[in-house]
């Protein structure tokens, strides 16, 4: 897809006057019709927007070259257009009538059905569908993107997965219930008031704080929700049986109250966009910088949908407009505004998103539908922004755990990247102790739906045997055995300091969001004396509680309270040394048994015996210090464990494979030291 420049676009003429510089989005499309393009003439017209110029010997860059291309250029094309799916998670738009050798766009009519027909051809070879997206004319005929989307079987869907943020009552859960339920809202609560009726029916018993909700499209672009008639509820099988996309909303909480679980629904959820809602009467109030803040961070794409428009009066929603124009442009967020208002609009939004500098603007209304079907059709175009090859040893991450009556423990997370297949044998881990235990999966359910299998980017939940729900915790990860996990207590991240009253020094502790892990750390050392808002400082992390499954390169959130820090883990210190933590494990459990056996015992000859006690248990054995960088960088520090007491209060939910073994230390000497 066409990328787009670093360049502040100019004002193009056509913006509305008072959110002038809001960019429309013709901005980016290679129509000449907007003299001013940003993306100085690349916008299609480069390779990788359009068929144009190949990376091969070949040239390609003709408009003609689809309407009766050699066997070579043939091959060359259909190359092209394989990297490119693959490129898209299975999609792509495709453009037929322009070229990038400079000549006129378009094509006359016999031309554009040979060129078609040929990418028809392609298309049957690729086993994936053309459809139309949009027709337009220039001076030398006519030009068609089309959206080529690779089939699936009737198990299979592509996945994108949109987190819905937004102040409190800038419509979120009214959007959800008008989008997935196709029933208009009365500005009361109408379309709300559905939503949460279906959502309390389906999440029965379930202990998830995060919401969601999910919208299928079928290979047209329609949308195939169809909610019961009675009960007003939806069937997520059927949907997804329909659905060639199936959008997943993580609906997130809009209080400021519940900012924890927002924050955890964009590091847990793995959103691959996300949708900042804004209500046009109450403008940029509450949560709403805070949220974009988050996605900015975490480097989520983000769109703006700006609802009720049918009840706010002309003035305010310019008003808003360009309020939220000026926070988008604001040096913190440098993206590129951009206003839709057609469906050009939505493809060129939709075709250059993944850039994550524009940021498309939808205003709609849930009580008139006013351009909900512009912000349908982008739904429909978005792509999936991970790409996953089979070959790659799995990975999951677990966001929830469930005991289902007659199943047994049920783990829900996303497949960060892999193959898993229905009896599998994973790694569990990491235990309290850091260890992985071999655990076979016995089902799997894709949006309830029963699978064989699930691949990198999907959400997922699986069966697992013989293992209690309380042995599992969020934020623990199940993976192939190649990859000979290993659980690590202490990190080293970049991080920057988004806000804090006062200044930040070692010692501190507060929330570590990372992926689906969410434990306290404290700051043990830092390449500064103190942090203040603003900074940008190296830090040196220890959990406090149990050691994690970690990345180099992962971000993280920093949070406590107001006091917000992001950041990326750039070295990981100290793993633990999984034979070391087994031996520990299995002495503890011998200890146990004959503590069992000797209090029996002892208790006829009328003495004591002590248990191990979780502060005098041995801390998880250090393994040597593996960093796990890329560049390779190891950093040997033996720490002493033991002697340690709990520090932060936090205790850990469930008990644990071992709780009474766990030991929370900071390293003697660590804290406080350069
Ligand atoms: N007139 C009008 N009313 C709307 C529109 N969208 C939402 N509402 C109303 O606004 C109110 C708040 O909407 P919600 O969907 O609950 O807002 P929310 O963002 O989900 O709020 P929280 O869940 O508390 O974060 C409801 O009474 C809706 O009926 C709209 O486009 N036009």
């Amino acid at each position: 897809m066409a990328s787009v420049t670093a360049t502040e676009p100019a004002i193009c003429p056509a913006a509305i006057p008072a959110a002038e510089s809001i960019v429309p989005a013709c901005m980016f499309a290679p129509d000449r019709g907007c003299a001013d393009d940003p993306s100085g003439g690349e916008g299609f017209e480069d390779g990788d927007g359009t068929n144009g110029e190949s990376a091969d010997h070949l040239d390609l860059s003709s408009k003609l070259v689809l309407v009766s291309p050699t066997g070579e250029q043939y091959d060359s094309l259909l190359r092209h257009l394989r990297e490119r799916i693959d490129e898209g998670c299975g999609e792509t738009i495709y453009v037929v009538g322009l070229g990038s050798d400079g000549g006129d766009y378009g094509l006359d009519e016999k031309d554009m059905e040979a060129s078609v027909a040929t990418v028809q051809s392609l298309c049957e070879q690729i086993e994936a569908d053309l459809i139309l997206l949009r027709e337009r004319t220039d001076t030398g005929g006519k030009i068609r993107d089309y959206l080529i989307r690779r089939r699936v079987g009737e198990q299979d869907f592509l996945e994108v997965r949109v987190a819905v943020v937004g102040n409190v009552d800038a419509g979120k859960s009214t959007l959800l219930g008008v989008l997935t339920h196709g029933e208009l809202d009365n500005g009361r609560g109408f379309a709300r008031q559905k939503l949460f009726r279906h959502k309390h029916e389906m999440e029965s018993g379930r202990t998830s704080s995060v919401g969601n909700d999910i919208l299928g499209f079928d290979q047209e672009g329609q949308v195939v929700n169809k909610p019961d008639s009675h009960g007003g509820g939806l069937d997520w099988t059927k949907i997804c049986e329909k659905s060639s996309k199936v959008i997943t909303f993580i609906d997130l909480a809009g209080h400021e109250k519940y900012l924890k679980t927002t924050v955890f629904g964009m590091t847990g959820h793995l959103p691959d966009f996300c949708m900042l809602m804004v209500g046009s009467n109450a403008g940029i109030v509450g949560m709403t910088k805070e949220h974009l803040g988050l996605a900015l961070a975490l480097n989520v794409p983000v769109f703006v949908v700006v609802t009720k428009i049918d009840m706010c009066p002309a003035n305010i929603l310019q008003e808003t407009l360009k309020l939220l124009q000026r926070l988008l442009k604001s040096p913190g967020c440098r993206k590129i505004p951009v206003l839709v208002q057609n469906k050009d609009d939505v493809i060129v939004t939709a075709s250059n998103f993944s850039s994550e500098r524009m940021c498309p603007i939808f205003q709609i209304s849930n009580v008139t539908g006013e351009n909900m079907d512009l912000l349908k059709m982008f739904l429909n175009l978005l792509s999936s922004r991970t790409t996953f090859s089979n070959d790659e040893p799995a990975e999951f991450q677990i966001d929830d755990t469930y005991s289902v009556p007659g199943v047994g423990t049920v783990v829900s997370g996303t497949t960060l990247r892999g193959l898993i297949r229905l009896n599998d044998t994973l790694l569990l881990g990491p235990d309290p102790l850091g260890t992985f235990i071999p655990i076979a999966v016995k089902s799997i359910h894709r949006k309830r739906m029963p699978v064989r299998e699930v691949r990198g980017g999907q959400t997922a939940s699986f069966a697992l045997k013989k293992i209690k729900r309380s042995s599992i915790r969020k934020g623990m990860v199940m993976v192939s055995p190649k990859l000979m996990p290993q659980a690590t207590w202490e990190f080293e991240a970049e991080i920057l300091v988004l806000h804090h009253p006062t200044t930040i020094s070692p010692r501190y502790q507060a929330m570590v969001h990372c992926g689906s892990i969410r434990q306290t750390a404290t700051i043990l050392t830092m390449n500064k004396d103190c942090l203040r808002t603003g900074d940008k400082a190296s830090v040196h992390f220890r959990f406090i509680k149990t050691p994690e499954y970690l990345h180099c390169d992962q971000k993280l959130v920093f949070r406590e309270g107001r006091t917000k820090a992001v950041g990326t883990i750039t070295k990981l210190l100290q793993s633990v040394n999984t034979q070391a933590a087994k031996a520990q494990q299995s002495k503890t459990q011998a200890n146990k048994k004959t503590s069992k056996e000797g209090t029996a015992a002892n208790e006829e000859a009328g003495s004591t015996a002590r248990p191990p006690s979780p502060n005098t248990a041995q801390l998880p054995t250090v393994a040597e210090e593996e960093a796990q960088c890329k560049d390779g960088n190891k950093e040997n520090k033996l720490k002493s464990g033991g002697g340690g007491r709990r520090r932060g209060g936090q205790r850990h939910r469930g008990k644990g494979l071992n709780a009474a073994t766990i030991s929370t230390v900071v390293p003697a000497g660590a804290a406080g030291t350069a």
